[in-house]
């Protein structure tokens, strides 16, 4: 193991946790947070989501699959969710290695190298996690023997207009015109609305899209604190007073929330799964699903016009709202959920089924 240089997890508490390098040796600070999910780490580490933050892998075992081949199909990556990997670090127990999967064309250290991204194993991850889990997420970095840095908060920068198109895209050729409100979106959003006969226009988070000519609007997921986004909240609010069915997942639930009048705050630790299980509320029906979120929308904070759509079984908090006349809905969870589970896929079919029901066609 010497062909593997000493580096080390550093908290903002203190802690230190020495390992060793497997990615892009250099020095990164950012907040630290840790995702149970037992796989998809392509696909989490391309997520928008984790701009500016060191991840930590609480399954023990990473890299024994590979990443995939940059293979595209409808003009996007097929396997991965952006362009680029967006974590700052990443933190493991154990790396593998050898891997062997299907479409894997290297080894996950070769891609963080090629990524510039710093990797850390050697990570006693149950520990490191229960310290997040007591004290909360909190800010970290890694330093090498070489490269000592500064601790570095990303929830005070705009990350937003750090990972959104600078330009509009449009993708596919369908039916019903989608505008996407690109905050940092994952590119599984874009493929679960192809499916779906749709033809989208991918717009840059602070464009007014009220003007544009359009069926139905989706908000995308994104990276940091939801209040940062006031223009994107701004133009939403002008979209609530039309009749455009809107769908919202994740940052796109906080900001719809927070158009409509509501509030949001900062989770202890956050929820980055594969397995929160939400209620449909006013119905028995539980749903697995996949999160990655660190802020929370107040339920209670919502005017009457509104009401919640689903609840956390864990912890209580909003998993979604909707408002109770119009045809706007979100979910703080991923129903576009790469990789997996997907439970909960079929709200892009009701969202296309709005967007027939307002154009007439149902
Ligand atoms: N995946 C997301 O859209 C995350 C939303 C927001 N950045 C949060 O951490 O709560």
């Amino acid at each position: 193991m010497s062909e593997f240089k000493p580096i080390r997890l550093v908290l903002e508490d203190g802690t230190v946790f020495k390992g060793k390098s497997f990615g892009y040796h250099k020095a990164v600070a950012g907040e630290v947070v840790f995702n149970t999910a037992m796989t998809g780490y392509p696909e989490s580490l391309t997520d928008p989501s984790y701009e500016g933050q060191i991840l930590v892998s609480t399954y023990p075992l990473v890299g024994n699959y590979g990443v995939p081949k940059d293979d595209k199909e409808d003009g996007i990556p097929k396997f991965f969710e952006s362009d680029r990997i967006h974590v700052s670090g990443f933190v493991i127990s154990d790396y593998s290695i050898d891997f062997s999967h299907w479409n894997a064309q290297s080894s996950l250290g070769e891609w963080l190298k090629k990524n510039k991204v710093p990797g850390i194993f050697g990570i006693d991850t149950r520990a490191l996690t229960k310290i997040l889990r007591e004290k909360g997420t909190m800010l970290g970095k890694i330093e090498t023997d070489e490269e000592q840095i500064d601790f570095y908060d990303p929830n005070k920068d705009n990350l937003v207009a750090k990972v959104s198109t600078k330009e509009k895209v449009t993708y596919g050729n369908g039916k019903h015109k989608v505008v996407l409100v690109d905050t940092g979106g994952k590119y599984n959003i874009i493929r679960c609305l192809l499916k779906r006969d749709t033809t989208i226009t991918m717009v840059p988070w602070d464009y007014d899209f009220n003007n544009d000519d359009f069926d139905g609007i989706m908000l995308a997921n994104g990276p940091g604190d939801p209040q940062m986004c006031e223009a994107t909240i701004g133009n939403i609010r002008k979209a609530l007073k039309g009749n455009k069915p809107i769908f919202g997942i994740c940052l796109g639930n906080q900001l719809l929330g927070t158009a409509a009048g509501g509030s949001t705050h900062k989770l202890k630790y956050g929820h980055r799964a594969h397995n929160h299980p939400v209620i449909k509320v006013g119905t028995g029906t539980c749903y697995i699903t996949s999160q990655n979120h660190g802020f929370v929308l107040d339920t209670d904070s919502l005017s009457s016009d509104w009401e919640p759509l689903f609840v956390n079984i864990n912890d209580e908090t909003n998993e979604g709202i909707r408002h109770k006349t119009k045809p706007f809905f979100s979910t703080q969870f991923h129903p576009e959920a790469s990789s997996g589970p997907t439970d909960t896929e079929f709200l892009f079919d009701d969202f296309v089924d709005l967007i027939k029901k307002s154009k007439g066609e149902k």
